[in-house]
């Protein structure tokens, strides 16, 4: 088999904290006049949180309004509301169909990595209970650049000791699936088919998700 490694988003494919960040970034909006929406919000899926920041300020007409120590103070706000919201995930709090999918990739002897942007990905990967599921986790601050840049799906892909084209990516984010598509890695997209249109392998949910389909997709 070529496929040797999968490397997975978390905000939005493994749980559902793509829901969380959403919420603390609306709060945050209301509180800068700002008035975010689930459509805008797609834009900001898989996008690190100063940039975030930097998106929904310039969505709001405010990019010039905060001074630099300013805009940190408003990213630590929303990420306390956020940090305060992932409090008490449990393995409960996987995904529909992300047990079996771990189960499948184990028993198959394909190697996960993690390529999320956050850098609470780790402890929610623990809350999870799924954290030596792992053999590899990029580190999100020691990124060059973010989605939709290939970087983190490249980083991910090395980490394994794995080519590209050995490794297939999940993502539930328009940047994310740009960023696996980049890395020349087929890429798997959870979601809405507008935002994943460009997913050369697409579900609605992650329900949908079964390696076998994925990896017939995949050419296997
Ligand atoms: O603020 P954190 O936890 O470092 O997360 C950064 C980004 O992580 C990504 O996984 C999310 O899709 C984004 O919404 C989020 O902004
Ligand atoms: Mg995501």
């Amino acid at each position: 088999m070529t496929i040797k490694g999968f490397i997975f988003d978390l905000d939005g494919v493994i749980t559902d904290t793509a829901e969380y960040h959403y919420h603390a970034w609306k709060n945050l909006g209301k509180k800068m006049g700002i008035e975010i929406d689930r459509e805008f919000n797609e834009k900001l899926k898989g996008i690190s949180r100063m940039d975030s920041l930097e998106r929904i300020l310039a969505y709001g007409g405010k990019a010039d309004r905060y001074t630099d120590s300013e805009k940190e103070l408003l990213a630590a706000d929303k990420n306390g509301e956020y940090v305060k919201l992932i409090e008490d995930i449990t393995p409960a709090d996987l995904l529909p169909g992300i047990p079996q999918l771990l189960l499948d990739l184990k028993a198959s002897g394909i190697k996960l990595a993690l390529a999320s942007a956050s850098k609470n990905g780790p402890v929610i990967l623990d809350r999870l209970g799924i954290t030596a599921d792992f053999d590899e986790i990029v580190d999100p601050s020691l990124l060059t650049k973010g989605k939709p840049d290939p970087e983190i799906f490249v980083k991910g892909a090395q980490q394994l000791g794995l080519e590209a084209s050995e490794c297939i990516g999940v993502e539930d984010a328009e940047a994310g699936i740009a960023a696996i598509n980049g890395a020349h890695m087929f890429s798997v997209g959870v979601g809405d088919p507008e935002s994943m249109k460009e997913a050369d392998y697409r579900v609605a949910n992650t329900s949908e998700l079964s390696l076998q389909k994925i990896l017939e997709a995949a050419g296997e």
